[in-house]
Order: C-alpha cells, then structure tokens, then sequence
C-alpha cells in the first residue's frame, strides 16, 4: 500500500515537472503568473535547520592580487586550506572596471524579457553548447530549487556564441576571456601554495574546460520555503563567481574547534569569489578543501543575479587520469584517492542529484 502511494506521488510529482519545464519560462515564468505560494515541487523540507549560522565576526578570507606573488600565494593557499573558498581583490589588472556589473545587468536584462524571447532559447543540452533552463538537475533531484540559468560550455568544445541570448552574448564571451586570465592567475597562486610550479595545473590541461552559469534567482512570495541553490561543492577545480549586490551566497565552515556553521559570502563591491572544486581537492591530496555552499532565498523584493565559471580539465580521453599529483604523494603522505579519467568522474557527478555530497568519497582509496 504504502508503497503504491509513494509511487502514485512520485508520479504525480514527475508531472508536475514535466509541465513545469514546459512552460519553458523557468522559475520567472512562475513569478509572472502572479503565484503567491512557492509550488510545491520547489518546497524544501525545512531547508534552513541543519547546520546553524555563523556568529558576528566570522567572515570569509580576503586575498589581495596585488600584493607581491609569493605573499599572495601564501593567503590563497591559508584560504583554500582552512575555507576553500576567498574573495578576490585588487584584479583590476585582468578585468576591466565594471566588466561584472555589465556582465550581471545583462544576465537581469535577459531573464526579465517578455516570456515568449525568454521561451525561444529554452532548452537542456541543446547542440552548441548553450543552454537556458530552470535546475539542470530538475528531472532527477528530489526538490528543485528556486533559479533559472543560461548556461554556456566554453570547452573543450567551442560554443556556437551565436546561439547566446543577444541580451548578454557579448558581455558574457568577454567574460570568458576575462574570467580564464583571472583563473590562471589564481591556479599559479595555488599552485605555488602547494610547492608546484606556477603553470602545473594549466599544463594539466585545468583552464581549458570551461562552463559558464548565470544564474537568476527571481523574487520568491515565501523564501523560507525554498534555496536558491541547495548544499552542494562545485565538482571542478576551480569556480570563479561574480555576484550583484544582493547576497544569498554561504558557505559552510568548520573552525578550529570542529564547530561548523554558515557564513554569508556578502557581496563586496568589485569583489570576485574563489573556491576550491573537488577536482582540485583530490589532485592535492586533501591540501585544500571543497566545501560546501548554498544560496539562499532572499526577503527583498528583488532578484539575484550571479555568474559562475566552473574549470576542469579539458583533456578527456580515456587514457588520461587525474588524480592526486604525483609531485604531493610519498611513502608518508600516500594518495588518498584513486586515478580517474575525466569521462568517469562527470559520469558520476552526472548521476547524482546536486545535493548528494559523495563525489569525493567515490574516488577515495
Ligand atoms: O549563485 C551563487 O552564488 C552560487 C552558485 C553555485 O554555487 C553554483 O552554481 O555552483
Ligand atoms: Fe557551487
């Protein structure tokens, strides 16, 4: 009985998805057609009760490109190490002034075309590499959760920009750009951080899978209902994040008394947001740490916009592993996790829901 009546929800609910991604107008759609309760589908079992917030005071590390190599080298690393996650200051040699506010008000502008521009560009895995949808985990999570993202694979293969919504096509190509010689800039920082050479992780191949996600996360009648994004780490090397100032972002961490809480990532005005990605866990054999973050729903009458870069290595033949870095391991600090290839580790990832946080276990020896 019990469990032909989960199976009869599970049915209804794979209904309600169905008919949900095919308005193709995404959570903004919901919005516009006036809903004044989160549907249920989006509904969250109590979504903000594990893990408390963190107390006055506890903010996240900040680190200054700035400064000469080796000191910034040195915080990167105390960042990725203690947080896996840090602000970005002082880039402005690599990004031009106000390149992410244009980057975000073109992301706003997009999601708030009338719903039939927004409908032309619908669709998952569409060929060229450019996608906009709600939840790219929709069909397979238990709980979608409260954003709409247009999505643009930058590598291995080369996008069609052609097929990027004119809204934002120029200011997000540029992004790209911009955003890969801020990440080569950080990987030879981190690298340095663990005694590599500066190049180790680029000749790894780590800036040239590249996927872009703007994300849009529409006013919502009842945020304590529902996330932006739920618990999850980034299943790269590294993510690169612009936000707009209206806040969401957090991050878990763990101090030194193994306490662990929330901390809000606040937006910090030309400010860009670091974190370490699993990938880069594993290659430096637990050197620094993939954390988890989410983004939760906001009370103001106002959308948030955001836009991540995710790395990952771009070469993914069969026959090339990744791993822990042969240069980390000894007899006294042996690899923790086994060799993988990069079909492998996305296929796994790819299997799971977002919130299940057991890529890294996977993989470990
Ligand atoms: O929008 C944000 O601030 C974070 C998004 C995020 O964590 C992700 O896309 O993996
Ligand atoms: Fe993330």
């Amino acid at each position: 009985m019990a469990s032909s009546a989960a199976a009869a929800a599970a049915t209804g609910r794979a209904a309600l998805v169905k008919a949900f991604d095919e308005t193709r107008t995404g959570v903004r759609g919901l919005v516009e057609s006036g809903v004044s309760a989160v549907p249920d589908i989006f509904r969250h079992h109590d979504p903000y009760a594990s893990v408390p917030l963190a107390p006055p005071g506890v903010s996240i590390p900040v680190v200054d490109l700035s400064l000469p190599a080796p000191l910034a080298a040195e915080a990167a690393a105390g960042a990725a190490r203690q947080w896996g996650f840090f602000y970005l200051v002082n880039h402005h040699a690599l990004v031009p002034p106000g390149f992410t506010d244009g980057l975000l008000a073109a992301t706003r502008a997009f999601n708030e075309l009338p719903a039939t521009e927004r409908a032309a560009h619908y669709g998952r895995s569409v060929d060229g590499g450019v996608d906009y949808f709600s939840n790219f985990d929709l069909y397979r999570s238990g709980t979608a959760s409260w954003r709409d993202t247009i999505e643009v694979t930058f590598g291995p293969s080369r996008p069609d920009t052609g097929r990027i919504p004119a809204a934002c096509r120029a200011e997000v190509v540029g992004w790209d750009a911009h955003a890969t010689a801020v990440s080569r800039a950080v990987m030879a920082l981190l690298c340095e951080g663990l005694g590599l050479a500066a190049d180790a992780l680029e000749e790894a191949s780590c800036l040239e899978g590249r996927v872009m996600m703007c994300h849009y996360y529409p006013v919502c009648p009842e945020p304590e209902r529902t996330m932006g994004v739920v618990p999850h780490t980034d299943p790269v090397v590294l993510t690169i994040l612009a936000q707009d100032d209206v806040g969401g972002l957090q991050v878990k961490h763990t101090n030194e008394d193994g306490e662990s809480y929330w901390v809000d990532a606040k937006p910090v005005p030309g400010a860009l947001m670091i974190n370490v990605g699993d990938l880069l866990q594993i290659m430096s054999n637990d050197k620094y740490k993939s954390v988890e973050h989410r983004v939760v729903m906001n009370s103001h009458e106002e959308a948030r916009v955001s836009s991540a870069i995710f790395y990952n290595p771009g070469k993914r033949g069969d026959s090339v592993f990744y791993g822990p870095l042969p240069e980390l391991v000894s007899s006294e600090n042996p690899p923790k996790y086994r060799n993988f290839t990069m079909p492998e580790f996305l296929g796994t990832f790819f299997k799971r829901e977002l919130a299940s946080n057991a890529l890294i276990e996977h993989f470990k020896i």
